[in-house]
């Protein structure tokens, strides 16, 4: 087998690592752990081994961004302001796909001072591997940057979490503090943006932050673990339904998760439902094999739900809302369901402490941390998720919840017994 850059990575980590350890052992020193009493400090005071120590590090920060890949290296470290700016400027299409401009010139075009500019892309280029500086001064692509120019949903992505998302975050606590109560209008993020609407209800009026925020979703399910695969292959959809019957997929955004699930289920019809905005907004386009039996429709949540269907899938809505919000969402379909209707919801599922790996962990209580800045709600346990369909109404049985082999997202599943 040939020698990757992966693998030429692994050996470097493999064997500055020993020679660390095996320094550390000769001289008596404990090794490093996050034990209260480990080591504060690695105490090295040769050269050779702290050049090692260094190597071990630097190879396994390039091996992790290797293995995370371009869409993730996009998400957030702890300043923003390089992924706002490359945002705000649409950098991305200012930088030819072939070649290279100068940051004189890049600066130019965005209307920006020069050093500021240049010190916000190295800033990219070392914490995002957003543009490389092949030649000094002169700024080109990576396949990251490219990835923006090239994906818009990607750039959605990159402009919802950093010149939306992050700014809630710095007032997160500042709205625990001084607002209570669960309604979705106490947040970081309404503070932030100096508002009492909930954010779809001041998206409603900005079209063009609706189709972000859409974009942005839609970029945001092709992370580890996420990709609708997981929902089409880890529910039953056929066996329920008898291979036919309608699902309606509730606040279904640009109708990309109905999109993959008509292509394994060919009996089913999708219904997807969301605000006007977003319905008349950025769509999915539909392949001709099930341009038919996929439809749109504008429909608010909170009113009663006036399509009688087989399964109603909220997929990534509940986590946007309190649980009174979520019970109110649950009563407004009541009037709809017909006995053995499924409720399908696929949401983050939080874990008890040490049940996940530390990243599966990391993940869930990032987007717990996202939902409580940006709408003052949550991920939810599996207490949780049995509670609310109890609160909502005791005709709701069979109450599941899964985790689909390699998903991030767990599958709850009701049954109306009415
Ligand atoms: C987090 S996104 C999830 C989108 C999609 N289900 C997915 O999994 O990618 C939440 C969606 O709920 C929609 N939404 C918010 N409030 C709504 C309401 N009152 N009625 C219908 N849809 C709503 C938003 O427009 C958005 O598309």
């Amino acid at each position: 087998m040939s020698s990757t850059r992966i693998r030429e990575l692994a050996n470097l980590i493999q064997i500055n690592t020993a020679k660390v350890d095996d320094w550390l052992q000769q001289h008596s020193l404990p090794t490093p752990s996050f034990d209260k009493d480990g080591p504060v400090d690695l105490q090295i005071d040769s050269h050779d081994i702290q050049q090692a120590r260094v190597t071990a590090m630097e190879a396994s920060l390039e091996l992790n961004d290797l293995l995370v890949g371009p869409t993730m290296l996009l998400r957030p470290v702890l300043n923003g302001s390089a992924l706002q700016a490359i945002y705000r400027f649409d950098i991305p299409s200012k930088v030819p796909l072939d070649g290279h401009v100068s940051f004189e010139e890049l600066a130019k075009q965005c209307n920006l001072y020069e050093p500021d500019l240049r010190r916000l892309i190295r800033f990219a280029i070392v914490y995002h591997r957003v543009f490389q500086e092949l030649d000094e001064g002169f700024v080109s692509h990576t396949a990251a940057s490219r990835k923006l120019v090239e994906d818009p949903n990607s750039m959605a992505g990159v402009g919802a979490m950093f010149d939306e998302a992050i700014q809630a975050f710095d007032q997160t606590v500042n709205a625990l503090e001084t607002m209570k109560g669960p309604e979705p209008n106490k947040s970081g993020w309404n503070i932030a943006n100096k508002t009492d609407l909930p954010i779809y209800e001041y998206h409603a009026s900005r079209p063009a932050l609706a189709r972000r925020f859409a974009g942005a979703m839609a970029t945001f399910t092709q992370g580890l673990g996420l990709s609708p695969k997981f929902l089409a292959e880890g529910y039953p959809w056929t066996s329920v339904t008898g291979g036919k019957g309608t699902v309606v997929d509730v606040g279904g955004s640009t109708g990309h998760i109905s999109v993959a699930l008509a292509q394994v289920a060919p009996g089913l019809r999708f219904i997807v439902q969301d605000l006007p905005e977003v319905i008349n907004g950025t769509r999915e386009p539909l392949p001709d094999s099930i341009a038919s039996r996929v439809e749109f429709m504008e429909h608010d949540f909170f009113q009663e739900q006036p399509v009688k269907a087989d399964i109603y899938l909220f997929r990534q809505i509940f986590h946007n809302w309190s649980d009174p919000y979520c019970i109110k969402i649950l009563k407004a379909v009541i009037p709809a369901l017909k006995p053995g209707a499924r409720i399908v919801a696929n949401d983050h599922l939080v874990p008890r402490p040490g049940e996940m790996s530390l990243l599966q962990e990391r993940a869930v209580r990032d987007m717990d941390c996202i939902m409580l800045s940006l709408f003052n709600a949550r991920d939810r346990e599996e207490k949780d998720w049995v509670k609310i369909f109890e609160q909502a109404d005791p005709r709701f049985t069979h109450i599941k919840v899964w985790m689909p082999e390699g998903a991030s997202l767990a599958i709850v599943e009701a049954v109306w017994s009415g």
